[in-house]
């Protein structure tokens, strides 16, 4: 187990990890999630020694790293992909990283393996892909084949087929009793891959939850609306109503309106009141990444100007929500067959939802937000 205590860390006056205590159990994916800069990278380093923290701890299995015996053989880490002698072989790498940690070199054959490195173990890792080099990383993590395991983004660079493997790859090894602790900026990912989310933003602790729990604290239901497509000043109509009943109301690209606040039943009579009518009235739930981006839209440190979620408003006041089949995209319609029947939310939507689909997500997460870098702060 990894177990963090008040740990903080800060750069001059830039405060990096500020008072952050998590736990990561045995048995289960934990993904650590937060936007760019929110201290992901920097959490990691000091739970692997490498940074020392200003003030609290972290401890695997109750030891600092440093003071861990055989550290190698007990914690596998994949930090910077990048950071590998690229003069030398993929085999020869591993074999220098086998031998400073005691490790047989029978081993390097059988993790190149798993990798699928194996056909390029005697070539050079500078000529490697970015997603080759996430491959070498990963069998230089697996080598001591270690307990605990530490992934710092492991999808970069990757593509589909690889993002699958690796996904499957933590979820094996999880399944085998491992610690498994991966950081990402991506919720759709990580939503596939953990099963127990860490959600940081600035630093600072923003969630500590299981994936279903998440999607219950955070998500929200709202119910989509259209008029027919040919009468613009019915949709202004309805706006006008709904707004005045207390909903609030949001165009989206396609024409359709998102409303929330207003149970449906409400939304269909100040309709029928205002002489409206409606071609479209379904209920929808929010995107997993979507509860994500709300919950740390205050902690991120740049965001375009064209951001359409501020636009949302709060999360209207409801109970939890645990939803139980899959979730669609923010502007698709509900798949066949989903229509939900169960006890509607204070907007009168009950929630059709669960993982998100492919579809999930818009525009990805946080990075894409990103306008302008701080170039000053990023002195590493
Ligand atoms: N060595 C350093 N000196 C000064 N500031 C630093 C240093 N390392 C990190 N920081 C700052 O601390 C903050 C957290 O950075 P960190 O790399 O841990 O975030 P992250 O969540 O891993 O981000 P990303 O997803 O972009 O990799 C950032 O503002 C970063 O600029």
């Amino acid at each position: 187990m990894i177990e963090a205590v008040r740990l903080t860390k800060r750069y001059g006056a830039k405060t990096a990890v500020d008072d952050l205590s998590f736990q990561v159990r045995p048995g289960v994916v934990t993904g650590f999630l937060g936007p760019n800069g929110s201290g992901k990278s920097t959490t990691m380093r000091m739970i692997l020694g490498l940074d020392r923290p200003t003030s609290g701890r972290v401890t695997i299995g109750g030891h600092p790293f440093r003071e861990l015996p055989n550290a190698p053989r007990q914690v596998g880490a994949l930090l910077d992909a990048r950071a590998v002698h690229g003069g030398r072989t993929a085999r020869n790498h591993l074999l220098a990283l086998a031998q400073l940690a005691g490790i047989p070199a029978g081993r390097v054959d059988e993790v190149l393996g798993v990798v699928g490195l194996q056909d390029v173990a005697r070539k050079r890792s500078n000529g490697f892909s970015l997603g080759m080099g996430q491959r070498l990383g990963i069998a230089a993590a697996l080598l001591g084949d270690p307990q605990v395991l530490l992934f710092d983004e492991p999808v970069n660079g990757l593509d589909p087929e690889g993002i699958l493997w690796v996904r499957n790859l933590m979820k094996a090894l999880a399944a085998e009793g491992r610690t498994v602790f991966v950081s990402s900026h991506l919720m759709s990912e990580m939503a596939l891959t953990a099963d127990h989310l860490i959600v940081i933003g600035r630093g600072r602790l923003l969630a500590d939850m299981s994936v279903r729990e998440f999607i219950a604290a955070n998500s929200a239901g709202f119910a989509r609306v259209r008029v027919p497509s040919d009468e613009p000043e019915q949709r202004e109509k309805l706006t006008a109503a709904l707004t005045g009943a207390g909903g609030f109301v949001l165009p989206e690209r396609d024409g359709a309106l998102r409303v929330t606040g207003l149970a449906l039943s409400r939304i269909s009579d100040l309709a029928h009141g205002a002489g409206v009518r409606l071609w479209e009235l379904s209920p929808h739930q929010a995107s997993l990444e979507e509860a994500y981006m709300r919950l740390t839209q205050s902690a991120v440190d740049y965001r375009s100007t064209d951001d359409r979620l501020a636009e949302l408003g709060p999360l209207p006041e409801q109970g939890p929500v645990v939803p139980d089949v899959p979730l669609e995209g923010w502007y698709a319609p509900p798949p066949p067959g989903t229509a939900p029947s169960g006890p509607a939310g204070p907007s009168g939507t009950p929630g059709p939802s669960g993982a998100p689909g492919p579809g999930a997500g818009r525009g990805g997460g946080a990075r894409e937000s990103r306008t302008h870098e701080n170039s000053t702060e990023d002195t590493r």
